[in-house]
């Protein structure tokens, strides 16, 4: 197959940070296509312990999109990887729509938007779910949109992969498919109480992040704000929630569904395959999911 180096590319501009990546948008020469190449520094990596994490982006891509399917494509596509002396490149798909977080900014939400890109993070969880793989840091920030305005879910580094999904394989001590996660990952804002107690993690962590994010294309800011990351964890534990009298009910008891501390009580939390008690709640009526790619969807660019 190819052998691919950066010299088979044109780099234009960084369209994204991370603590030990930089994301670059780029022409491959040959193709004449954009590709969001996100670089990694090797020696960067070493010195901070990343190493497992870009195996495991590395990884999970691979498995996400090996089974990614025509009605539910929403995660970015793997190309293929490479590396020189200094770095390792991967190829990723470019999303000309940047991520959600500037629209959430910008209140260009309305009930429509909020109903449709719940539907479209809740196929791409029950995609990933199904797989064994549980995200952990899902945010707006990591919602991109593609040139038609759908989701492609990205930044699996922080991702787990439950072994085999059954029971028999992990911690008996840890029921719903749980497993103990050795330390602390994810986004202060959206990080589920368990994963702040007990060290656990479970497919649950993603709903509680997605009853985070509905919440926040509502109100235009994360649920659970402050200074520091110690007061956003304190209101997390506390559960301390203000929602405006103009948020919508159905909105409101959705929200208050998926933020439930405990992981096994939260809805879906005991579904399997599909989230079909979240599928069923109100908020969610007259949404086909099958049909959401096909969709144009309510929010344009
Ligand atoms: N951590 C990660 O894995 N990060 C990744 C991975 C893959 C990837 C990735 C990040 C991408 C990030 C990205 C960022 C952008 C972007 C950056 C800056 C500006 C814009 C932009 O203005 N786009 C036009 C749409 N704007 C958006 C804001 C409101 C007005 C209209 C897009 C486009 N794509 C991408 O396209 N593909």
């Amino acid at each position: 197959d190819l052998k691919y180096s950066a010299l088979d590319y044109v780099f234009w501009k960084v369209v994204g940070e991370g603590s030990f990546s930089t994301v670059f948008l780029a022409t491959d020469i040959r193709l004449d296509r954009e590709f969001a190449i996100k670089v990694c520094e090797k020696k960067h990596i070493v010195k901070e312990r990343k190493v497992e994490y870009v195996k495991r982006e590395k990884e999970v891509l691979s498995i996400i999109n090996s089974r990614m399917c025509t009605t539910c494509p929403f995660f970015v596509k793997l190309y293929h990887t490479f590396h020189d002396k200094y770095r390792l490149y991967f190829v990723l798909s470019y999303a000309s729509n940047g991520d959600l977080l500037p629209y959430i900014n910008g209140k260009k939400f309305n009930e429509k938007c909020v109903q449709f890109y719940a539907a479209e993070i809740l196929r791409a969880l029950e995609h990933m779910h199904r797989l064994g793989i549980i995200h952990r840091d899902l945010k707006p920030e990591n919602i991109l949109l593609n040139e038609n305005m759908h989701i492609l879910l990205t930044d699996f580094g922080s991702a787990k992969i439950l072994e085999n999904q059954t029971l028999e394989s992990e911690d008996k001590s840890l029921p719903n498919h749980r497993s103990r996660s050795g330390s602390f990952v994810g986004t202060a804002q959206y990080v589920s109480p368990e994963l702040l107690n007990e060290q656990s993690v479970s497919f649950a962590s993603d709903l509680w992040a997605l009853g985070c994010i509905i919440y926040q294309m509502v109100e235009g800011h994360p649920p659970f704000c402050g200074r520091s990351e110690a007061e956003i964890f304190q209101k997390i534990r506390k559960l301390e929630l203000n929602f405006k009298d103009t948020f919508e009910p159905k909105t409101k008891d959705i929200v208050l569904k998926l933020l439930v501390p405990d992981a096994s009580s939260r809805l879906g939390a005991l579904d399997r395959g599909q989230y079909d008690s979240v599928r069923s709640h109100s908020f969610f009526l007259g949404v086909d999911f099958e049909c959401l790619y096909q969709k144009t969807p309510p929010l344009q660019p």
